[in-house]
């Protein structure tokens, strides 16, 4: 095969998230024998939305498999804001939870942040609590856990050996759990990092100049073949759905960059599905063990 029709390398995303798995077993493994109690996880989840009910369980069979004792609690779409800071405010207190997760969006109507402010920063495994989003931003400080998305880009990076120290990252998107926190986990690791939004004036020529791109925007196949320099290094943590009579679903997942095309020019590119899907809920396990072991070791 000649240069001219060379392919992106794959990063697989499902099989480094199955290594990590493994090795967070034996991790609670240990902590089990050595302290008699595992690391526990509770779910909040609030209405009936389909994707959110997956992911959900997702998370819950990923905690079975590694031996994370997991605590659900379901409330109706219905549920005042009241309510939910009730049930935060219960598992706060229950000493065998050592992370809570709110599953996000939460209805309209109900005050995300305030909700997500309730949550202990002990046991914040999300990490979207503003005191650790702030520690993260800062210099001298370092927050207690770190968004699993984001955390999950940066591992799929490190573990295909990407040398990120005086790269140009590139993330398209500034959302509160992805694009943001993307940003200053690439910063941290010494990357000159932009960010592409909504109002960017030409987000192509700037996505052009990168080494990286994490592309985290919510639309569907944005970022281009022409978007994307010789040789750079795609993260696409996108999943929309797009109708294709074709699946027995009626739709299939892309991601927000143009796999097929991208692939052409790119040196290394995460898939969709089977990228940083899997990492996420890989590293709210990693993160879960660590405040396990944190409070249980003490
Ligand atoms: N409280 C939170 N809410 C949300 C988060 C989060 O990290 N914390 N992230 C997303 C949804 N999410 C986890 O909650 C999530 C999304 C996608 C995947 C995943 O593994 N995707 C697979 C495809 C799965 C499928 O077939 O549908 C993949 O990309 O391979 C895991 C977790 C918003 N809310
Ligand atoms: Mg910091």
């Amino acid at each position: 095969m000649g240069a001219a029709s060379s392919t992106a390398t794959v990063i697989d995303g499902k099989a480094i998230a199955g290594t990590i798995r493994a090795e967070i077993k034996s991790k609670v493994d240990d902590l089990k024998r050595r302290t008699g109690r595992v690391p526990g996880l509770a779910v909040v989840i609030v209405g009936e939305r389909k994707d959110s009910q997956t992911y959900v369980r997702m998370k819950r069979k990923a905690c079975e498999e590694v031996g994370i004792a997991s605590f659900h609690c379901e409330l109706p779409g219905t549920a005042t804001e009241e309510e939910i800071l009730k049930t935060v405010r219960r598992f706060n207190a229950d000493a065998n939870v050592h992370g809570i997760l709110v599953q996000l969006p939460l209805p309209k109507g109900v005050n995300e942040e305030r909700v997500l402010a309730e949550i202990s920063i002990e046991k914040d495994v999300d990490g979207f609590h503003p005191e650790n989003i702030g520690k993260l931003a800062m210099k001298g400080h370092e927050p207690l856990f770190v968004p699993c998305t984001p955390k999950g880009c940066i591992e799929l990076l490190k573990r295909s050996g990407v040398e990120l120290s005086g790269k140009n990252a590139v993330v398209v998107g500034r959302s509160n759990i992805v694009g943001m926190p993307a940003a200053m986990l690439l910063m941290k690791e010494n990357c000159t990092v932009t960010v592409v939004h909504s109002k960017t004036k030409d987000p192509k020529r700037v996505c052009r100049e990168a080494d990286v791109i994490v592309a985290a925007c919510g639309s569907a196949e944005m970022v281009k073949k022409d978007w994307v320099k010789k040789g750079a290094v795609i993260i696409d943590v996108g999943t929309n759905g797009v109708d294709d009579k074709t699946k027995k679903a009626g739709y299939r997942l892309v991601g927000d960059v143009d796999y097929a095309e991208v692939r052409k020019v790119a040196s290394a590119i995460t898939p969709v599905p089977g990228g940083v899907g899997p990492m996420t809920i890989c590293m709210l396990l990693s993160n879960t063990l660590d405040s396990g072991a944190r409070a249980l070791e003490k």
